[in-house]
């Protein structure tokens, strides 16, 4: 018995590796036992390929029967086959037929079987030319029976199905067994139950041993939780193809308000990465050309159909990428004055806000159109940090305190660094995190948080631009999105649709603005602050006041301020600096333009 269970076993390990097993006869062996038990593995591991022989014998066998014992018969199974022909080709699809052609091909058997075996009980199986029927209808409807592309991919799952419980020993997961297995469009996906004490993290952590031991190609398997969400059971999925292998257009605006989540773009099962940005901050990163900015546009398609949202933008890379949604845009900063203005202000509006809410007995602001939430888009936000980097304490101002307020924080940036990100705690505050293509396995953490790499966040496996994955607090395991692709023309298309219905700042912050605004220019952020009382000084910002739009010649400056040249030289530098001159041509100055 023994021996037995161990020839059964060996041969299971050699047909896992590919090998037909060998059977080895000794004289006192139990020959017709085991040559009898390998004939009925093997029938049963190819039922499905000899299902269309089955098929022949059981009508064969059936067809000799009934002409024995009730040759009479022959109407009722002919009206039998003809009913259940009907029935496939009109119900097919229920029975999980889901091609007309399946369904046609379903019913040309149930006829034929059927016909054949009236035919054969009415006048025996050996009358001409029943017998060269069976064998040749049999073998011209095995044909598309053979070739079908999803009767042979199920075949494949439930052979790996069946060696689950070697491969669970093999990748680190003993114990865990499958439970079922459907066999879908893109590939296969069955639900398994872990042994006592292992974690769905445990199988996220096994995935690329999965993907070998199954013999997948790289990046094919995913690990998630299931539907009910049981801490013992993982969803597994293999892909055959890539859902996400061709960009997927925008279906247009799914939100009107900030109040529901938007969705960036399908998952690999084809539900949509929904994300919520209400009292949340967002980190998008990723390589240069790995869709940030294509991530950034289905934001700006969303956020500019919800009519309670006010967009701020800064876009270092002189409005290049979010330029054409300026419609849309309350506030546009294209340089690093601007931003550090715009930046300023949105602190102004959180302060205001919080005041107000304080003074009306509430906890936090909620939008609508008439109080609406104030979203900050920076693009390029490490340009931000190195070009403004006085900046660096309003942005943090705003990532810890603009939740209550509906004051939102959404960064891009190609690898958010302590540098990139400006020192603070900016990063650290990012509740929702967005990371397309990674050149190196490190930037994972530094995008998506600390650990994240190892618990199975793969971000530099994706391979190709809008492939994302998508960490936040409803979004905790990784899994493959694609953002929606937004052409140039339906860009504008969509700006120009909702530049219309885009609100107003409510009036607590705008009049928190236009009081700051009448208040004498004291910059607590701008760290020059040339002293008043210098008379050069004084003669030296007046001449820059009156400047022509050429500016200033050096010679000119020298002459009014009657300083020396370094020391000119010093001073325009600073004020550069400061932002309170430009350098309009070379050697030429005048006192930039303010915006307020
Ligand atoms: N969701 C998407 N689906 C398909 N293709 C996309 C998608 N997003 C971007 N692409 C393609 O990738 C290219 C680069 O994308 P994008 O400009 O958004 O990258 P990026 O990360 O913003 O790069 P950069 O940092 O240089 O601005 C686009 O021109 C587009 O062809």
């Amino acid at each position: 018995m023994s021996r037995t269970r161990q020839m059964r076993r060996h041969a299971h390990k050699m047909r896992r590796n590919g090998l037909q097993p060998m059977v080895i006869i000794d004289s006192d062996g139990p020959f017709p036992d085991v040559a009898g038990m390998l004939l009925a593995r093997a029938m049963w591991r190819y039922r499905s390929e000899l299902a269309p022989a089955y098929l022949v014998a059981v009508l064969a066998v059936g067809g000799a029967l009934l002409h024995l014992m009730h040759p009479d018969w022959w109407p009722w199974l002919l009206a039998v086959a003809v009913v259940a022909a009907w029935a496939l080709a009109v119900f097919g699809e229920r029975a999980g037929l889901a091609l007309r052609i399946e369904r046609a091909y379903a019913a040309a058997v149930a006829m034929g079987s059927g016909g054949w075996l009236s035919a054969s009980t009415a006048l025996g199986i050996t009358s001409r030319p029943l017998p060269l029927m069976l064998a040749g209808g049999g073998f011209v409807l095995a044909l598309p029976w053979w070739a079908h592309r999803r009767r042979r991919a199920r075949v494949r799952v439930d052979r790996q199905i069946a060696a689950w419980p070697d491969i669970a020993k093999d990748v680190g997961l003993a114990g865990s067994r499958a439970q079922s297995a459907v066999v879908d469009v893109w590939g296969w996906r069955a639900r398994f139950a872990l042994a006592r004490g292992q974690t769905i993290q445990d199988a996220i952590g096994r995935v690329p041993a999965i993907e070998s031991a199954l013999g997948t190609f790289r990046g094919a398997v995913r690990v998630s939780p299931t539907s009910d969400d049981r801490a013992n059971r993982f969803e597994l999925r293999v892909l055959d193809t890539d859902p996400h292998a061709d960009a997927i257009p925008w279906p247009g605006p799914r939100v009107t308000s900030i109040t529901e989540p938007i969705d960036l773009g399908p998952f690999e099962d084809a539900t949509g990465a929904r994300v919520l940005l209400l009292r949340r901050h967002g980190l998008i990163g990723g390589v240069a050309g790995s869709g940030k900015s294509g991530g950034i546009n289905v934001l700006m398609g969303n956020l500019s159909a919800c009519r309670d949202v006010v967009i701020w933008a800064i876009d270092l890379k002189r409005g290049m990428e979010l330029q054409p949604w300026s419609s849309c845009i309350d506030r546009l900063a294209t340089t690093p004055k601007q931003a550090r203005a715009m930046l300023r202000d949105a602190v102004t509006v959180l302060e205001a806000r919080a005041e107000w809410l304080t003074a009306n007995g509430r906890r936090v602001w909620d939008p609508a159109p008439e109080l609406p939430a104030l979203v900050i888009i920076v693009d390029e936000y490490a340009e931000l940090a190195e070009d403004a980097p006085d900046a660096a304490g309003d942005t943090d101002s705003i990532a810890r305190r603009g939740r209550a307020v509906a004051v939102t924080l959404i960064a891009a940036t190609q690898r958010p660094t302590q540098k990139a990100m400006g020192k603070g705690a900016v990063r650290s505050q990012m509740d929702v995190r967005v990371s397309f293509r990674v050149r190196e396995r490190k930037d994972v953490d530094l995008i998506l948080g600390q650990g994240m790499l190892s618990a199975g966040w793969h971000a530099h496996t994706l391979n190709a631009p809008g492939k994302f994955l998508l960490s936040a607090p409803e979004h905790d395991t990784p899994r493959r999105g694609r953002a929606y692709l937004l052409t140039d023309a339906t860009v504008a298309e969509t700006a120009e649709r909702h530049s219309s219905m885009r609100p107003a700042l409510d009036e607590v912050s705008q009049r928190a603005l236009d009081e700051a605004r009448m208040r004498p220019i004291s910059e607590p952020s701008v760290p020059v602050t040339p002293s008043q009382e210098d008379p050069a000084e004084r003669a030296l910002r007046e001449a820059l006041d009156g400047a022509p739009d050429e500016g200033l010649p050096i010679a000119h400056l020298l002459m009014i301020t009657q300083l020396s040249r370094p020391t000119l030289y010093r001073r325009l530098a600073e004020l550069v600096k400061a932002d309170h001159a430009v350098q309009v041509g070379r050697g030429r100055y005048k006192a930039s333009d303010h915006t307020r």
